[in-house]
C-alpha cells in the first residue's frame, strides 16, 4: 500500500497493492491497522455507493457539519472521477483551498479526506460507480453545501461548468463567502 499525504495536512492518496495471477487480482481494499500505522485513524461507520449514468455528473460540494461530521475513504470501482476537496478548517494554512486528485476503477487510488473538508467529484466517464466509507452517520440537519462553481474557490473540474449534471439541491447551493464554517 502507498500513502502519500497531499499537500493540505491530514488528506491522503492510497494506493492499496494489486496481487495478480492468472484469475485476475486480489487487494485489500481498507485495512484499519495499515491505515492507523500511516497515522490515519478513522472509525468508519457507513459505507456509500453511488452510480451516475453520464460524464460530467457533479456531486458536491459537501460536508456535515459537527457533531456529525464525517471523515470519507474515496474509491473508484467502475469509471473515473475528479476528486475534489475543499479545506473547511478556519485555523488551516490551507483554509478555503481546494485540491483535486483523479481516481479510477484502472489504478485503485483512494482519496482520505479528513472531516473539516468539503467533497464532491465530477464523473469522467459514463457508468461511474464510486464506494467511501464515512466516520459518522448521514445526519441531513447537518447537511451543509457549497455550490461547486463557486467564484472565490475556482475550482477548476475539467468540464464546461454550464453542461455540469446537477441534482436541485446543489444547484441551489450557496456561496463560500456567505458561509461560516463550522470547523475551527
Ligand atoms: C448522503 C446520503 C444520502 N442518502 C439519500 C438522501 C437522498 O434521498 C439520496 C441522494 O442524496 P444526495 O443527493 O445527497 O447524494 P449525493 O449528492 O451523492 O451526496 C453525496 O455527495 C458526495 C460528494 C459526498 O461527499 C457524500 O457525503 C454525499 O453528500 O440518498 C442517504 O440515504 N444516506 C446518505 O448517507
Amino acid at each position: 500500500m502507498q500513502i502519500e499525504e497531499m499537500e493540505m495536512q491530514g488528506v491522503f492518496r492510497l494506493v492499496p497493492a494489486r496481487f495478480g495471477d492468472s484469475r485476475g487480482w486480489f487487494s485489500e481494499s481498507w485495512n484499519r491497522k495499515r491505515l492507523s500505522e500511516a497515522g490515519i485513524n478513522a472509525e468508519f461507520v457507513q459505507d456509500n455507493r453511488s452510480w451516475s449514468a453520464e460524464a460530467g455528473t457533479l456531486r458536491g460540494l459537501h460536508f456535515q457539519s459537527p457533531p456529525h461530521a464525517q471523515a470519507k475513504l474515496v474509491q473508484v470501482l467502475q469509471g473515473e472521477i475528479l476528486d475534489v476537496v475543499v479545506d473547511l478548517r478556519r485555523s488551516s494554512a490551507s483554509y478555503g483551498r481546494w485540491t483535486g486528485v483523479g481516481l479510477s476503477a484502472e489504478t485503485g487510488a483512494q482519496l482520505f479526506i479528513p472531516a473539516g473538508f468539503a467533497h464532491g467529484f465530477v464523473t469522467r466517464r459514463e457508468g461511474t460507480e464510486i464506494l467511501y466509507k464515512c466516520t459518522d452517520y448521514y445526519a441531513p440537519a447537518h447537511e451543509g453545501a457549497i455550490r461547486f462553481d463557486d467564484p472565490d474557490l475556482g475550482i477548476d473540474w475539467g468540464i464546461d461548468p454550464a453542461r455540469a449534471i446537477l441534482s436541485d439541491k446543489d444547484a441551489r447551493a450557496g456561496s463560500f463567502a456567505d458561509l461560516h464554517s463550522p470547523f475551527a
